[in-house]
């Protein structure tokens, strides 16, 4: 469990993280999401001790990372896929912490396997794709076997086999009870992958939801409805016991799914219509409604795309 209390960041005039509290939990993915510049890897960097905190705490199980001994066995980070020493090999690189983490040199090939990268193993990380990076950089935070996984945006730059690996590996580490805690920008990324979601903009918590709840509560679906005949649509529906409400462009809504019946109904009424359309709102656009006020810089016209599909 690692426990968030206030925790607070500041670069001299900019407040990068604001009074953050939450807690992140074993056995779960933990979808860490907000806008470009919220606060999510200064944040990070704060868990595992790279940034002091200007306030507030965090500890893992109980106390803070640098009290950790062998933290690579307690707390496994990959927060910047390049931070690698481009001259060693990925090997070398691997073996290098292991032994600064007491951990035996035959780990290392482990997860060069499981990471599948063994094959590319012997060469220089300098000529690395980002999707091999991304890879060592697993194979790192894997490496002391830890029960709990930090993971800045994984999935950056990645194809979609990669896309679909990383995926898969945070999903299978959490059934095993691991707390996995992965940052991301994209909400429909998170959608497929978490189970649990806290959204930051601004440096200052939004949500702290489990992801069903945040479906839940921000996938709406309904009906749209064109037809030159408004009356006449509106009392056949009302007829059946069916709500439609008047939207400003002069089409129709009706809450709910079933575009059959609604269908049936109008048919039935001799009401002519131009469209009849199912339409769901995309969680991306509920992540973008509820960040839209901490972007940091947005192009004018943009906080609205996609909106529904
Ligand atoms: N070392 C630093 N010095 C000064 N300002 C910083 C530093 N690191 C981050 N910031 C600022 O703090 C804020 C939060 O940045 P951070 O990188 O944590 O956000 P983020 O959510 O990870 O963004 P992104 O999705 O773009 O990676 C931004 O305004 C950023 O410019």
């Amino acid at each position: 469990m690692i426990t968030l209390t206030d925790l607070t960041k500041r670069y001299g005039s900019t407040l990068a993280v604001d009074r953050l509290s939450f807690r992140i939990r074993p056995g779960l993915v933990t979808g860490f999401l907000g806008p470009n510049g919220a606060g999510k890897s200064t944040t990070m960097r704060m868990i595992v001790g790279l940034d002091r905190p200007t306030g507030g705490q965090v500890v893992i199980d109980g106390s803070r990372y640098d009290r950790i001994g062998e933290p690579l066995r307690r707390v496994g980070a990959m927060l910047d896929a390049q931070g690698t020493h481009g001259g060693r090999s990925a090997r070398d690189h691997l073996r290098w912490l292991a032994q600064s983490n007491r951990i035996p040199a035959k780990r290392v090939e482990e997860v060069l396997e499981k990471v599948g990268i063994a094959e590319v193993a012997g060469r220089r990380t300098r000529g690395f794709s980002l999707g091999m990076s991304q890879r060592l950089g697993i194979a790192a935070a894997l490496l002391g076997d830890p029960p709990i996984l930090l993971l800045d945006e994984p999935v950056n730059g990645l194809d979609p086999e990669g896309v679909r690996w990383i995926r898969t590996l945070m999903r299978n580490l959490a059934e095993e009870g691991r707390t996995i805690f992965v940052s991301s920008h994209l909400m429909s990324e998170m959608a497929i992958t978490a189970d649990h979601l806290v959204v930051i903009g601004r440096g200052r918590l939004l949500a702290d939801t489990s992801m069903a709840e945040f479906i839940d509560a921000n996938a709406r679906s309904w009906i749209r409805i064109r037809s030159p005949q408004p009356e006449q649509l509106l009392d056949a529906l009302a007829g059946a016991g069916i709500t439609a409400r008047r939207d400003d462009d002069g089409t129709f809504e009706v809450e709910g799914g079933d575009t059959e019946r609604v269908g049936d109904v109008l048919a039935e009424g001799g009401v002519t219509l131009h469209e009849l359309s199912p339409r769901h709102a995309s969680l991306e656009e509920a992540f973008i409604r509820m960040t839209e006020d901490s972007v940091e810089y947005s192009a004018e016209g943009t906080a609205h795309e996609g909106a529904a599909k």
